[in-house]
């Protein structure tokens, strides 16, 4: 199997010529780090939220989904996380890719133009049909779940 099964395109939105594209950080990384394209310096406040954008936008098959995680580093150091983690890039989504962060932490943070602050995961996609039954099949759980089988 070749080391790149699908390809994805990507696009440089207007004026971000010299934004960092995704980038893996590692030989078998599984996530492409995603630079923040701020055009200044973003304070997020702790507690506050912002939408910041990445200066791409990508085109994949039917069969690709991408994941915007948050990087364990910055969730450790600062509180830095996504907000809706994982957020879902659909196949079909042809705008900027932006990653939703939230200032868990104490401190004030401050995102620099270029600076990676999510990572960026492509997952398979298997093509389901939900068809509407009356009866569904049985199991040993049945019904059972939200810690019904201890903590
Ligand atoms: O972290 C994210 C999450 C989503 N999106 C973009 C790509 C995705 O395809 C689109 C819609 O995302 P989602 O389905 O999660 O949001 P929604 O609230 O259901 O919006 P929509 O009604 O547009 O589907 O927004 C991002 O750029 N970053
Ligand atoms: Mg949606």
């Amino acid at each position: 199997m070749s080391l790149s099964d699908f390809e994805v395109q990507i696009k440089r939105m207007e004026g971000q010529e010299d934004i960092l594209l995704p980038q893996k950080m590692s030989a078998a990384a599984s996530g492409f780090d995603l630079h923040a394209a701020v055009s200044e310096p973003v304070v997020l406040a702790p507690g506050e939220r912002k939408l910041i954008p990445t200066g791409f936008a990508l085109s994949m098959s039917p069969e690709l989904e991408a994941q915007i995680r948050p990087r364990s580093g910055l969730a450790f150091k600062h509180g830095i996380t996504t907000l809706n983690s994982p957020g879902t890039i659909d196949a079909d989504y042809r705008g900027e890719v932006k990653v939703l962060l939230i200032n868990h932490g104490q401190e004030p943070f401050v995102i620099q133009r270029n600076e990676r602050i999510a990572q960026m995961v492509f997952q398979l996609v298997p093509q389901i049909g939900l068809r509407e039954v009356t009866e569904l099949t049985e199991t040993e759980r049945g019904s059972g779940g939200f810690g019904h089988t201890g903590r």
